[in-house]
């Protein structure tokens, strides 16, 4: 713990000794990095195709070197004690000091619970995402009016639709309805990232005093929000609230109490603090992910995957609405289709009642594929699988060797893989630039040399679900650190979009709004809006 502390907390300086992804001067291609890294990224990978060389990454929120793809086997199979995924995460958005309590970052005990708990309740929670979706939607996007058509912002929308519905489950009802709460559940995830950055952008001196400073609007935020957590954790904690199978909440009191009766865990500061860190886990990276789906389709022009498609294929002559409005349609007959499948409709044909559940989610192979295929195109970590170097006993050596002689990497350094590189790499992806909506729907031609987790040959027509991790797709990341709430965060995103497809028209302008880079982060554009109107008869 001690030898963890004493490792130079974030802005990691590389002292390993690589050629750089940049051929500019070494100030120049840090500054280069902030609005370069797609190219940059891209460059790197091609160039590691054929060198096989690690390559040092510059950047303005700290260095990296980026390993080939080739060592991608080797990476996977090193112990978190040699290069730590945490410490890798924790340094990025420099969490011990942002998280406001070293320890809710450094030892993480709602991480088990999300593997464990929430994954057992997917069926049982799959309803009650459903239900605060619709209403969270109807609330931001109808209104009062059926008729007319509204500009949303979806940022804006989208960011309260998933921070209500994933409260419905973190902490329930009524707190994921309340307005303060929600609204300062939102500033802290927002600001978390955002402090985080600019800490790390810090010379090394200045981080303590003006970490402090930076930290301001995380403090007032968690305080905000604690006032209304602290009541609903004592009332968890003294039994004048019922536990509830489904609710994160519970889990936590639960699990705190096989915890020594002196354990900060087991307070309701801590407790809440562990929801906030979930809030932080959960709201920015399914927004970011639900936006990049929705702008994807409604506005998708790309000819289907496979010939065989029953898409039509956009010829010169056919505009470019038409191609969007083949491909809407067919996301709309699946969604309503499962409607149709599991509701239970009143004398007059309106729906009374419908179930939802991980069978139903698991019946939707084309919202399925157009989702991974969306985080294929915008994985929102295009330097995946960060790895930290980690100071190792007296004794064992300093630092780590790479396979075959390649270099020695020093404690601290921080080691990746070029994501946005592999999921552009055509010889595993046929057009990568495009959002092939059904590339992953089976009977497509996507990835020619797809091997699974194990590296084991898959057909080429291999359908893939969303929240599936391969060593083609690092989106979730790979292997035993993949995101544990990846299934939860794909049923929710089948939720919104599909509800978006059956109760909802939808305009996009001529053309998908570019998404932004700052430095190795992307994101669809803030300011990106839809023009959306509820239908009257969805069905
Ligand atoms: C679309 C939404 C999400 C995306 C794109 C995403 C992506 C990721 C990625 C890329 C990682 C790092 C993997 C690595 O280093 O190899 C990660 C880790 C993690 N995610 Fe997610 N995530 C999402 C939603 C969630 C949600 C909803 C939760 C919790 C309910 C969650 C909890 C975690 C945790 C606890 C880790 C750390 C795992 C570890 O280090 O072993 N994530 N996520």
């Amino acid at each position: 713990w001690l030898n963890m502390q004493s490792l130079p907390a974030s802005r990691s300086k590389s002292n390993a000794k690589f050629p750089c992804t940049d051929s500019s001067w070494p100030f120049l291609h840090q500054w280069r990095s902030l609005t370069s890294s797609k190219s940059i990224l891209h460059d790197v990978y091609q160039k590691q195709l054929r060198d096989d060389q690690p390559y040092t990454l510059s950047g303005i929120f700290g260095d990296a070197v980026v390993l080939p793809p080739s060592m991608l086997p080797w990476l996977l199979a090193q112990p978190e004690h040699r290069l730590s995924a945490r410490w890798a995460q924790l340094d990025a958005l420099n969490t011990p000091l942002t998280f406001l309590r070293a320890d809710i970052g450094v030892n993480p005990v709602h991480e088990p619970l999300v593997r464990r708990n929430l994954m057992a309740h997917l069926d049982g929670i799959a309803g009650l995402l459903h239900e605060e979706v619709a209403l969270a939607l109807d609330d931001l996007w109808a209104g009062n009016s059926e008729e007319a058509w509204r500009e949303v912002n979806l940022d804006y929308t989208i960011r309260r639709v998933v921070a209500r519905a994933s409260n419905r489950i973190f902490v329930g009802l009524p707190l994921c309805r309340g307005n303060d709460y929600i609204e300062n559940c939102i500033s802290y995830s927002t600001r978390v990232s955002s402090c985080g950055l600019l800490i790390s952008s810090l010379p090394r001196c200045l981080k303590g005093t003006l970490g402090v400073v930076f930290t301001a609007p995380i403090r007032l935020a968690y305080s905000r929000c604690s006032n209304h957590l602290l009541p609903v954790f004592k009332a968890l904690l003294g039994g004048e609230a019922p536990a509830s199978p489904h609710l994160f909440s519970s889990w936590l009191v639960e699990n705190s109490a096989k915890l020594s009766e002196d354990s900060p865990e087991r307070t309701p500061d801590y407790l809440s603090r562990r929801i906030m860190a979930l809030n932080f886990a959960a709201i920015h990276t399914s927004t970011l992910t639900t936006i990049n789906l929705l702008l994807d389709i409604f506005s998708s022009q790309s000819a289907p995957a496979s010939p065989q498609s029953s898409v039509p294929s956009p010829s010169p002559s056919q505009d470019a609405a038409a191609a969007t409005e083949a491909v809407v349609r067919l996301l709309r007959d699946e969604a309503l289709t499962s409607r149709a499948r599991w509701a239970t409709n009143n004398r007059d044909g309106k729906v009374r009642d419908e179930v939802w559940s991980r069978a139903r989610l698991n019946q939707m192979p084309r919202l399925d594929s157009a989702l991974r295929e969306s985080m294929r195109l915008w994985g929102l970590v295009p330097k995946a699988l960060s790895r930290k170097v980690m100071p190792m006993p007296q004794g064992q050596g300093q630092g780590v060797l790479l396979p075959d002689g390649r270099g020695h990497l020093p404690p601290g350094t921080v080691v990746c893989l070029s994501g946005w590189g592999l999921h552009h790499d055509e010889a595993l992806y046929t057009r990568p630039f495009e959002f092939v909506w059904d590339r992953f729907v089976g009977g497509g031609s996507s990835s020619e040399s797809a091997g699974g987790e194990e590296g084991e040959a898959k057909p080429e027509t291999e359908a893939r679900a969303a929240a599936e991790t391969d060593r083609q797709f690092a989106a979730w990341g790979i292997g035993k650190h993949a995101c544990p709430g990846r299934f939860f965060a794909v049923d929710l995103i089948k939720i919104i979009a599909g509800k978006v497809l059956a109760d909802y028209e939808v305009k996009l302008g001529k053309q998908r709004p570019e998404n932004i880079w700052i430095e190795c982060n992307v994101a669809p554009p803030p300011s990106a809006t839809l023009l959306v109107r509820r239908r009257k008869d969805p069905v």
